[in-house]
C-alpha cells in the first residue's frame, strides 16, 4: 500500500475547504490545544484560506487532475508492473491518501476484505516525520478499527539512507545538468516543520540534512556550490531554518550568484508545494531580487530508477513472505 498526503478533489474553494478541514484537524499535523485550534481553524483559516489556495491549485491542475494524484497513480501502476516483473507474481499495489480519497479506510478495507493477509505499508516520505509518516500509521490504525481479523503488516518508516534512493536523486540532478548546464548554486529545499516539533523529538529535519549531505557527496559539490533550506511555512510560529524564500531572496541580491537550481528531495512526487511554490513563486522571488536564471529540477515521480528503488525496498521487506 503506497500512501501519500492527499489532495483536493477539484481546484475550487469547496473542495479545498473539505481537504484542509481534514488535514488540519489531524493532531499529528497541528499541535496546539484542540479547543483553541478548532476555533482558529473554523473561525478564520477555513473561511479565508480555501479561496486563496484554490487559485494556486488552478495554476498547476492538469487534464488528469491534481498533479499529486496523477503522479501517484502512475507510481502505483509502474510499481505493480516492476514487482510483477521481479517476482513473477501479480502482487496488488493499492494507493491510499492520508486525507481525502482514496482514503486509508477505503484502501485498507478493500485489501482486508479481498482476503489479503499481508500488507506492506509504504508512506511515500523518504524522511520520517511525526507530521506525515506517523499520521499514516495513526490513520491506518483508525481505518482498520472495524476490521475483526487484521492482516499482518510491515510499516516502512523511512528510506532516505538507502544508497539507491540517494543515487536516483543524484542521477536526476546530473541528468538535468547534462541537458541544461550547471548552476552557480544548487538548493536542496525540503518541506519544513515547526522548530518546536524538532525540539520535542521529530527527527525529520535531521533526516533532511542527512539526505542533503549524501546527495551532495555523490554529486561532488563543494560547500560554496550548494545549500539546504526548508519551505512551505504555515502559521506564525518559527519553523526550521533556513527558509527557502529568504535564502533565495538573499542569493538574488548576491552579484556572484547568477543561476540557481532547486530540487525538493522530501517530495516523492511533484505537487502544489513544488510546482506552484518552488517552480513558480520562488522563481519570481529570486529573479525580482536580482537573480538571472532559475531552474526547478522535478521530483523522482515515476522515473524508472525511483520505481526500481521502491520495488527493491518493498521486496527486501517481503523476503520472508515470498
Ligand atoms: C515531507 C512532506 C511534508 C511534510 C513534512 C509536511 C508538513 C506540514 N505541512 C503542513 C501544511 C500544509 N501542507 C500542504 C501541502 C502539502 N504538504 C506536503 C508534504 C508535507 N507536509 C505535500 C506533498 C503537499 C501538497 C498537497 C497537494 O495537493 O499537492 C498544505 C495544503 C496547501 C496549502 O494550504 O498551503 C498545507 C496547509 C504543516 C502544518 C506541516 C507540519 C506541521
Ligand atoms: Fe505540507
Ligand atoms: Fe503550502
Amino acid at each position: 500500500m503506497l500512501v501519500n498526503l492527499g489532495t483536493p478533489e477539484n481546484p475550487d474553494a469547496a473542495s479545498v475547504r473539505k481537504y484542509l478541514a481534514e488535514f488540519l484537524s489531524d493532531p499529528r499535523v497541528i499541535r496546539i490545544p484542540r479547543v483553541l485550534w478548532w476555533l482558529i481553524l473554523h473561525g478564520i483559516i477555513l473561511r479565508v484560506r480555501p479561496g486563496k489556495v484554490a487559485k494556486l491549485y488552478q495554476t498547476v491542475w492538469t487534464d488528469e487532475g491534481s498533479p499529486l494524484m496523477h503522479i501517484s497513480r502512475k507510481q502505483q501502476a509502474a510499481l505493480q508492473l516492476c514487482i510483477q516483473e521481479k517476482t513473477g507474481q501479480p502482487i496488488p499495489v493499492e494507493l491510499a491518501m492520508s486525507y481525502g480519497e482514496p482514503s486509508l479506510a477505503t484502501a485498507g478495507r478493500k485489501l482486508a476484505s479481498s482476503g489479503v493477509q499481508r500488507i506492506i505499508v509504504l508512506p511515500m516520505y523518504p524522511q520520517y516525520s511525526s507530521t506525515t509518516t506517523a499520521a499514516v500509521f495513526d490513520g491506518l490504525a483508525r481505518a482498520l478499527k472495524p476490521c475483526p481479523d487484521l492482516p499482518e503488516m510491515i510499516f516502512i518508516r523511512d528510506y532516505w539512507e538507502r544508497e539507491d534512493y540517494i543515487a536516483a536523486l543524484a542521477n536526476s540532478v546530473r541528468e538535468y545538468w547534462d541537458e541544461h548546464g550547471k548552476p552557480d548554486k544548487l538548493l536542496l529545499s525540503f518541506h519544513g516543520i515547526p522548530q518546536r516539533y524538532e525540539d520535542t523529538g521529530d527527527p525529520y529535519p535531521s533526516g533532511c540534512r542527512g539526505t542533503a549531505q549524501a546527495v551532495i557527496k555523490q554529486l561532488g559539490l563543494t560547500p560554496d556550490q550548494w545549500s539546504e533550506s526548508f519551505q512551505s511555512r504555515f502559521g506564525r510560529e518559527e519553523w526550521v531554518k533556513p527558509y527557502t524564500d529568504a535564502l533565495l531572496e538573499e542569493w538574488g541580491q548576491n552579484d556572484s550568484i547568477h543561476r540557481v537550481d532547486v530540487v525538493c528531495p522530501a517530495f516523492s512526487a511533484d505537487c502544489l508545494e513544488t510546482l506552484e511554490e518552488i517552480e513558480e513563486q520562488n522563481k519570481i522571488t529570486f529573479l525580482e531580487a536580482g537573480g538571472k536564471e532559475y531552474h526547478y529540477i522535478p521530483c523522482l515521480n515515476d522515473r524508472p530508477d525511483h520505481i526500481e528503488m521502491l520495488a527493491k525496498l518493498v521486496l527486501e521487506r517481503a523476503k520472508a513472505w515470498l
